[in-house]
């Protein structure tokens, strides 16, 4: 198992996001994560990627405790993650996006981002090379250069897909990747993801769109208000009548609000 998650729970004043739950991805899966909205799914992400402490509970990575990492320690293990709405610097090109973003996510300060360091220009030249290969990767080289405020917003998805992949990760997380985008639009992503996991890479996934879901994940868990209530691989978790109930009961391809 390259992750193991065991009873992490995140209170937030009295309300439980995350609670108790446990959770296993071995290397190489697609493993997705659904839930209604407000089930935790986020703050699992956050937990998991060091944005937020966890209340109680252990998260190993690689056989390392990393509970109570920092965010930078845990994206230079090798987590990587991406956010719901892609949070790039609009004005930058797509290029400098990925530079810059790696340096923001591998530093652990301002002054060790700006010091520059004979280690320091090095660390910048390999930077450019892999934001180079993640382009390559993403099948965008070709956007190099142009500015993030002109690209569609299925092409800021795979620049999101692209600056995760510049830290090296060996699991990435990714946060709704096929929000906001077409339905075309979403194969193509998808396609993307099982090429991610194709090239040894472990992949979680939040994501709302179950047929998306169904057709690219090994395995998903289902959250409900902070608790896990079933585990599975795509065909188990159609045929779970708690599931069913507490999130699959519309016919449409969209989450049930609660
Ligand atoms: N920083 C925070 N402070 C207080 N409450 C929070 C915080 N972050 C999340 N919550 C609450 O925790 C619960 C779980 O939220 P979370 O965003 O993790 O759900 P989600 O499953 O990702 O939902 P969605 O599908 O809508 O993105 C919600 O009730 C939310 O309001």
């Amino acid at each position: 198992m390259i992750l193991k998650v065991e009873n992490l729970t995140k209170s937030f004043g009295g309300l439980r996001a995350v609670n108790e739950v446990n959770f296993e991805v071995k290397k190489g899966d697609i493993h997705a994560i659904i839930g209604p909205n407000g089930a935790g799914k986020s703050t699992f992400f956050n937990l998991i990627s060091g944005f937020h402490r966890p209340t109680s509970g252990t998260i190993m990575f690689k056989g390392e405790d990393i509970t109570k990492m920092p965010a930078n320690k845990i994206a230079k293990l090798g987590i990587a993650r991406t956010f719901q709405t892609t949070n790039l610097f609009e004005d930058e090109t797509v290029l400098d996006n990925l530079i810059i973003g790696n340096r923001l996510r591998t530093k652990s300060g301002l002054f060790d981002a700006i010091l520059r360091t004979k280690r320091e220009k090095r660390e910048e030249m390999e930077s450019i090379q892999k934001a180079y290969d993640a382009l390559e990767f993403m099948e965008i080289s070709d956007l190099s250069d142009e500015r993030i405020g002109n690209i569609t917003q299925e092409q800021k998805k795979r620049v999101a897909f692209a600056l995760a992949l510049t830290t090296d990760p060996e699991l990435v997380l990714l946060d709704e990747p096929a929000a906001g985008v077409n339905p075309g639009e979403t194969d193509g992503l998808s396609t993307l993801i099982k090429k991610m996991a194709e090239s040894g890479l472990t992949v979680c996934l939040i994501e709302h769109k179950m047929s998306m879901i169904m057709s690219l994940a090994d395995r998903i868990v289902v959250l409900n208000q902070g608790a896990r209530i079933a585990e599975g691989t795509p065909k188990e978790i159609q045929n779970n009548p708690v599931v069913i109930e507490a999130y699959l009961g519309s016919e449409e391809d969209e989450p049930v609000k609660v």
